[in-house]
C-alpha cells in the first residue's frame, strides 16, 4: 500500500482542480491520517542553504547554548536534548508566524545578529504554514464542514517550527531512531531532506516508508485533530526509522490553536446520531498532560483524557 501524493502546484480555491484536490488530500487523512503533498514552495537553493549551512551551523554549538532556547509558552518545550539511547535532538521557535521569532531564536546563537540565518530559516517556514494551512482547509473543506467555521478555526491558529536532527542510530539493525507515537498537534508538516526516516503505520497494522522527496512535504493529522473532527480523521501513527544509519536533519512545523482558545468538536460534526465524543480541551494542559506522567503511560492519551464517557 502506498500513501497517495496530490499535488498542489499552482492550485487555489478558484482552480478548476480545487474540488477534486480537496477530495483526495480528505481521503488520504481519513485513510491514513496523513498525506503527502507535492508543492514548489521551497526552491533548490532555499532547502540548500537551510539544509546544508543553517541546520549543521546551529546544532554545532555547545548544549550549554542550545539549553538557552527555552520557550516562553510553559506548555511547548523548547530544546530537547540527547537521552541515552536516542541520538536525536530538536529546537523549537514558537510563534513563528510573527517575523521576531526568528530573530529571537537566532540572537541565541548569534547575538550579533545572523540575518542569512533567520531570512532562509524564516522563509522556508512561512511556505510551509502556507501548504499546511491549505491542507488544514481542504481537509475541512473535503469533510463538508461550512466555510465560516473553516475560516474562523484557520483565524485561530499559531505555529510552531522544530528544527531536529537524528545521529547515526545506535541500534543499527533496528535503525529506529524516533519510537511509535501520535502528535499531539492540530496538523504537523514535516520536511524531510534527503535521508529517509517517517514511516507511517496503516490502520492494518504495517509500515509505510515516506520517501524524502524534494518537492513533497508530508502533512500529518495529531489529536487535535481527531477531537476537533469528532474522530472522523485519526491521528496519524508514525515513527523515525533510518536503516540507511545516515546522520539526518528534518524540519517540522505545527498548527495549534492559541493557548487561550479551546479546541471542542465542530458543530459540522454533531448531530443527533453523533453526539460529541471529545469534551473541549485547552491546548497548553493537554501538553502538559501528553509529556507528564500520566499522559506518557497512555496508548489513547486523547481518549483518557477528554473522551466523553460512555
Ligand atoms: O523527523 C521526522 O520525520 C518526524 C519527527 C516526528 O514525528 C516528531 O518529531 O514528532
Ligand atoms: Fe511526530
Amino acid at each position: 500500500m502506498e500513501i497517495a501524493k496530490v499535488d498542489l502546484r499552482g492550485l487555489d480555491p478558484s482552480s478548476p482542480g480545487w474540488r477534486a484536490a480537496c477530495a483526495a488530500v480528505t481521503a488520504s487523512m481519513v485513510a491514513h491520517g496523513c498525506v503527502i503533498v507535492a508543492h514548489d514552495a521551497i526552491s533548490p537553493e532555499l532547502r540548500r542553504a537551510v539544509f546544508d549551512r543553517a541546520m549543521p551551523e546551529l546544532f554545532a554549538f555547545p548544549v550549554e547554548t542550545k539549553q538557552q532556547n527555552v520557550s516562553t509558552d510553559t506548555a511547548l518545550k523548547g530544546y530537547i536534548s540527547k537521552v541515552p539511547g536516542a541520538d536525536f535532538e530538536s529546537f523549537n521557535v514558537n510563534k513563528v508566524d510573527e517575523d521576531r521569532s526568528f530573530h529571537d531564536f537566532s540572537n541565541i546563537f548569534w547575538p550579533q545578529g545572523n540575518p542569512e540565518f533567520s531570512n532562509t530559516v524564516g522563509a522556508l517556514a512561512k511556505k510551509v504554514i502556507e501548504l499546511e494551512d491549505m491542507v488544514e482547509k481542504m481537509t475541512l473543506e473535503g469533510l463538508g464542514v461550512r466555510e465560516e467555521n473553516s475560516a474562523a478555526h484557520l483565524h485561530s491558529l499559531t505555529h510552531i517550527l522544530r528544527l531536529s536532527h537524528y545521529g547515526v542510530p545506535e541500534d543499527a539493525k533496528m535503525g529506529v531512531t524516533l519510537p511509535v507515537h501520535t502528535d499531539p498537534t492540530l496538523v504537523t508538516a514535516i520536511v524531510q531532506h534527503e535521508v529517509e526516516g517517517l514511516e507511517v503505520q496503516t490502520k492494518d497494522g504495517s509500515w509505510i516508508t515516506i520517501p524524502p522527496e524534494a518537492d513533497t512535504i508530508t502533512c500529518m493529522a495529531g489529536d487535535l485533530l481527531t477531537l476537533m473532527t469528532n474522530g472522523r480523521v485519526a491521528a496519524s501513527v508514525h515513527r523515525v526509522k533510518t536503516l540507511s544509519n545516515r546522520e539526518r536533519y528534518a524540519i517540522l512545523c505545527a498548527s495549534w490553536v492559541k493557548n487561550s482558545v479551546a479546541v471542542s468538536v465542530m458543530d459540522d460534526f454533531v448531530d443527533h446520531e453523533n453526539p460529541p465524543k471529545y469534551n473541549p480541551v485547552k491546548t497548553d494542559e493537554y501538553l502538559e498532560y501528553r509529556y507528564t506522567g500520566e499522559g506518557l503511560k497512555s496508548s489513547q492519551p486523547l481518549e483518557d483524557y477528554c473522551g466523553v464517557q460512555k
